[in-house]
């Protein structure tokens, strides 16, 4: 057998020199996992300047907003930053959670990942840190990006919490975490979790839960509308996926609740600007239902993990009130998963899924 050489002394050559680390070095902790949950953002305040922060940095995403700059600037910041801050303030306070002074989407995505935690506790104890961002606003991704490397995370996965893909929502979460990975010397490793519309884990979550609310109703609902938030046609045109997966989890939901088209209608809210969006617009089919005799309506919203201004204000609030106004006599909203047990099975399915081989 070959004689093993294991120093430089016996290969006969130069001792090499100590390379000694500098007394300033920073400490790196390493070898641990982040989860960060991330959601699409909510307004400091209902007041004017909070909420024109926030609708300035929403639509000047290019992700969100389309147009070339040119076209796009002045009708922002002339028109739409004038007057739009001050009546969606006053929307926003219809529904602010006044005790944590914030929109609801935060104090939920914060329940969200608390219980996320205890219930991975067991499972990877210290070796799993969970954190929580905004993609608009805060807490803003990039410091607890930074807040997950020095806690000693070198692996991160991130959770965009929309079941259906959309560039508007997923694409430019993850732009936005991958732009703070650019400026950092030292990267973590990364994934991201995909769209989840048709998750059995998902559906059945949604099915149990509809389920629960609408045994809770003192009547049965002539028909249920999916309303999923719109978004332009012209996206779709472009290749989006999110019409054909919002279609995907409303004919999942509708097989698993045993439903007829009839009855369970899908529809799309929250038309901005004059562009055909997807359509039927909620609003309209609320109008016509209850122009057309419909005396009872429900409506689900599967697109949100968490309740928000577009479903408690705008579902629950202007879309009530279209339908009462015109004929209808019995509405109800039947909240998101939320952090419901439900909510909290569906979120720790996906993380536990994409976190193997990491833990
Ligand atoms: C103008 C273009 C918009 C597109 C495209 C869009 C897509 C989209 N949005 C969500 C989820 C949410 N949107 C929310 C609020 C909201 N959305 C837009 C505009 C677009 N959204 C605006 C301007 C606002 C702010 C309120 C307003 O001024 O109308 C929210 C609620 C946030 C909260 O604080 O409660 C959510 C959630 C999805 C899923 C989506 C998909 C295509
Ligand atoms: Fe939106
Ligand atoms: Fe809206």
């Amino acid at each position: 057998m070959e004689k093993r050489i294991d120093t430089n002394a016996e290969a006969g050559l130069p001792a090499a020199p100590a390379i000694a680390k500098p007394a300033d070095h920073p400490r790196v902790r390493s070898g641990r996992i982040g989860v960060l949950l991330m959601n699409l953002g909510t307004p400091e305040g209902t007041s004017y300047w909070p909420m024109r922060a926030y609708l300035k940095e929403f639509l000047s995403d290019r992700r969100v907003i389309e147009e070339p700059r040119w076209k796009w600037w002045p009708v922002l910041n002339l028109i739409i930053l004038s007057t739009r801050p001050g009546r969606k303030g006053k929307d926003y306070a219809t529904i602010w959670n006044k005790e944590r002074d914030e929109g609801p989407l935060k104090t939920i995505t914060r329940s969200q990942t608390a219980q996320l935690a205890q219930r991975l506790n067991a499972f990877a104890g210290e070796r799993i840190v969970f954190d929580w961002a905004m993609r608009y606003g805060f807490p803003d991704v990039k410091s607890r990006i930074q807040h997950l490397q020095n806690e000693g995370c070198d692996r991160i996965l991130f959770v965009p919490l929309y079941p259906q893909y959309a560039a508007p929502t997923t694409a430019t979460a993850c732009d936005h975490a991958f732009r703070a990975l650019m400026e950092m010397r030292w990267q973590p490793a990364v994934r991201t979790v995909p769209a989840y519309h048709d998750d059995p884990a998902y559906i059945g979550a949604l099915a149990t839960s509809m389920r629960a609310s609408l045994a809770k109703l003192d009547f049965e609902p002539q028909i249920i509308l999916c309303s999923f938030h719109g978004m332009p046609k012209e996206n779709l045109l472009k290749g989006d996926p999110y019409y054909c997966q919002c279609a995907k989890t409303w004919r999942l939901l509708r097989d698993a609740l045993g439903l007829p088209e009839e009855r369970f209608r899908m529809t799309f809210q929250s038309r901005f600007g004059p562009d055909e969006w997807l359509q039927p617009y909620t609003d309209e089919t609320v109008k016509a239902l209850a122009q057309g005799g419909a005396k009872s309506l429900a409506i689900v919203a599967p697109g949100f993990s968490a309740d928000c201004l577009e479903t408690l204000e705008e579902l629950d609030g202007e879309n009530r009130e279209i339908f009462l106004h015109n004929g209808g006599e019995k509405f109800a909203y039947l909240p998101c998963l939320n952090d419901s047990a439900e909510g909290i099975d569906v979120i720790e399915a996906l993380v536990r899924r994409e976190l193997m081989g990491w833990v």
